[in-house]
């Protein structure tokens, strides 16, 4: 009888063991007694099915994102601890303005509802947020004297980075629910909310106004949880926002730790925060796990993993953003679930393998060569008998 099969070696490693996949599970590969056993680690179901999320077709905007749009000023000497860098190069920053310009880039009409402040750094923002296509009809300028939020990042080596922000008074936090209009929001496929914007008052109730406005006009809402730790007076007060909008969302993006912020908890596990999820709103859950890659869950009950791409890593921020530009790019075009986390896992290796979060963010055409490279190296296929 035949009994040949194949199976994929992956491009991510076990505590340093290669891991394979077969027939949709991911297994290690052991020898016993002359023997070679497939050791299931992880079953991938549903694999095969593409499930996709709908979005509206008839919609002016792709994805207008609400939060902060602020300053990186990267460190421009390598290997180095910031106490020892002396020059830094400015960027426009903030994780959902990241977000906007890396889904423009990638060609989607994306526009922006924030604060900035009336200052020359507010000025340079809003303009280099036009320049790369994003609408920012809906930015409005804040008039009290209230500052753009900065961040200084440090790169002590690739590995080892840190970013020290600067948001006390931040004109980001100071939007108005008067200031959210419905006639824009209504014009959107999808609200990007991101979880900083929930920090404080009034841009919480701003964020809230938004959520109810894109239910009520069928946008469909992605909550990428984009925890900042300083932002927030303590945990216990994320928790409970970040629950309440989570689970009006259709779409949850965050890391372990972040989804763990929600939970009000340590070292949660992915099974029972998704299963807690798919009580509420939420159709797919995103869970990030650095550079062990990414899990993707639905409600109908499959599972999807990403794998991180091996790349020369100059630093490791810009990863988040990069990610969720491709990963919604991918399903807002109507490409299945394992395209677009190939598309998250892409994209965040050409940025951290470059200076800064936002003027990396790579075209599609930079990922759909880097897809095709990289299937050739790992592609590596091999047969047991
Ligand atoms: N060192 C790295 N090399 C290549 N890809 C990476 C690396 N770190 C992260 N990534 C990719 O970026 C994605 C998001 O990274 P992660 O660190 O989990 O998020 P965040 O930057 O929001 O903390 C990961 O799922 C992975 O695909
Ligand atoms: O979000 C910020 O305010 C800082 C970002 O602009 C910065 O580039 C960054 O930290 C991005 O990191 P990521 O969350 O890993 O994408």
């Amino acid at each position: 009888m035949n009994r040949k099969k194949t199976i994929i070696l992956l491009n991510s490693s076990r505590n340093g063991k290669y891991v394979y996949l077969l027939n949709g599970m991911e297994g290690l590969i052991v020898k016993k007694h002359l023997m070679i056993e497939f050791r299931i680690v992880h079953k991938v179901k549903g694999a095969a099915r593409k499930m996709k999320v709908e979005f509206h077709s008839d919609r002016e905007f792709d994805l207008i994102a609400i939060g902060r749009a602020c300053i990186d000023l990267n460190s421009v000497e390598y290997n180095c601890p910031m106490e020892e860098t002396m020059t830094f190069k400015k960027y426009v920053g903030g994780s959902p303005a990241n977000i906007a310009i890396g889904t423009s880039k990638l060609g989607l009409k994306s526009g922006f509802i924030g604060k900035l402040a009336d200052d020359q750094h507010g000025r340079f923002i809003e303009q280099y947020l036009r320049r790369v296509g994003v609408d920012t009809s809906h930015m409005v300028v804040d008039q009290e004297g209230h500052k753009t939020g900065l961040a200084f990042t440090e790169i002590k080596s690739p590995e080892e980075c840190s970013i020290l922000m600067y948001r006390d008074e931040v004109a980001d936090l100071y939007l108005d629910p008067s200031e959210v209009s419905e006639d824009y929001i209504e014009k959107a496929k999808v609200l990007l909310v991101s979880g900083t914007a929930l920090a404080k008052s009034p841009s919480r109730e701003a964020v809230l106004k938004s959520i109810r406005l894109a239910k009520k006009n069928d946008v469909k809402v992605i909550f990428e949880l984009d925890y900042r730790g300083y932002t927030w007076v303590s945990t216990q007060e994320a928790s409970v926002y970040y629950s309440l909008v989570a689970e009006q969302s259709d779409v949850v993006v965050g890391t372990r730790d972040e989804f763990d912020i929600l939970e009000n908890l340590k070292d949660g596990n992915n099974e029972a925060t998704v299963n807690h999820l798919f009580k509420h709103s939420p159709q797919l859950i995103v869970i990030k796990h650095g550079v062990e890659g990414s899990y993707a869950y639905t409600k109908s009950g499959e599972t999807f993993r990403g794998h991180a791409y091996l790349t020369k890593v100059l630093k490791t921020f810009g990863a988040g953003d990069s990610y969720a530009s491709a990963f919604l790019y991918a399903l807002i075009t109507g490409k299945d679930i394992e395209t677009a986390l190939k598309y998250g896992s892409a994209s965040a290796a050409i940025v951290v393998s470059k200076h800064s979060s936002s003027e990396a963010m790579p075209t599609l055409d930079e990922i759909e060569q880097f897809i095709s490279e990289r299937t050739k190296d790992i592609g590596v296929t091999t047969r047991l008998m």
